[in-house]
């Protein structure tokens, strides 16, 4: 699918979405623009903001760019929307991604929330450490999803038996342990994610969504009945629902 055929499936299934489709080759610069107006907006109405980033690959050269922008970053925290189960040293871990890519240079003035610290992690303690640290922390600014080429965000993976404890939207976790469904997907690592009920509290998720096999699982998420069951993507729970604003970035 072209990816002017998926804006017009976009904006005709998800009227209510709000879609941005830059030049590839501006992409990054606009979306770590439009994040930044959207933290500074936060800390001029509250003093500070909350930024919650995904990992993956995608996330580097936004992180690259955002760390480059003039804001106020001390006033700023930053924490994560899912992490590997490893510990913060590891090529896998949304730490070592976070720390090493968006950390830098002013950005290092940002107070940082990891979820796991521990040399050795075990999933449930890292997860009942990761709910307490969200507890403690404000409702989400500016929440940054991805989405796999299997549908998932954050750690929402389909198939996995913890998605329906992660989906139920009356769970009072904010985060919650994952473990990976068979075959597992790569890197595989159990996982930690915020929970669909969380990540809806955010003031705004931010989802760029980029090359041909994700806009192809992006079509079938448009098509994907509303609402959306147990069985549907992942990622349809996010583009469906109508409460909390999204910004979809599908570059042109
Ligand atoms: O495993 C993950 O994958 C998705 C997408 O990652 P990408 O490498 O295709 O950018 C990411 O959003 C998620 O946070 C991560 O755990």
């Amino acid at each position: 699918m072209h990816t002017a055929e998926m804006v017009a499936l976009a904006r005709s299934r998800w009227p209510h979405v709000e879609i941005h489709c830059p030049p590839v080759a501006e992409v990054v610069v606009r979306l770590a623009d439009d994040i930044a107006a959207r933290l500074r907006e936060a800390i001029e109405a509250r003093g500070q903001a909350l930024l919650c980033v995904s990992g993956g690959k995608s996330p580097v050269a936004l992180f690259e760019a955002l760390r480059a922008l003039p804001l106020a970053w001390s006033q700023l925290t930053v924490t994560l929307v899912d992490e590997r189960c490893v510990p913060p040293e590891h090529p896998d871990s949304n730490v070592r991604l976070v720390r090493a890519h968006l950390l830098q240079g002013a950005a290092a003035q940002a107070r940082f929330v990891p979820w796991i610290d521990a040399p050795t992690p075990l999933l449930a303690e890292a997860a009942a450490q990761a709910n307490a640290l969200m507890a403690a922390l404000p409702v989400p600014d500016v929440l940054v999803l991805g989405m796999g080429t299997d549908g998932h965000t954050a750690s929402l993976f389909p198939h996995s038996p913890d998605l329906p404890r992660a989906l139920d939207l009356a769970t009072p976790e904010r985060v919650c342990a994952v473990r990976l469904p068979e075959p597992p997907p790569q890197p595989n690592h159990p996982r930690l994610t915020m929970t669909l009920a969380h990540i809806l509290r955010a003031r705004c998720l931010v989802l760029p969504v980029q090359g041909a096999d994700k806009l192809a699982v992006l079509s079938q998420a448009a098509r994907d009945r509303n609402p959306p069951g147990l069985d549907a993507l992942p990622i349809s729970h996010i583009l469906h629902q109508t409460t909390t604003p999204v910004s979809l970035w599908l570059p042109l």
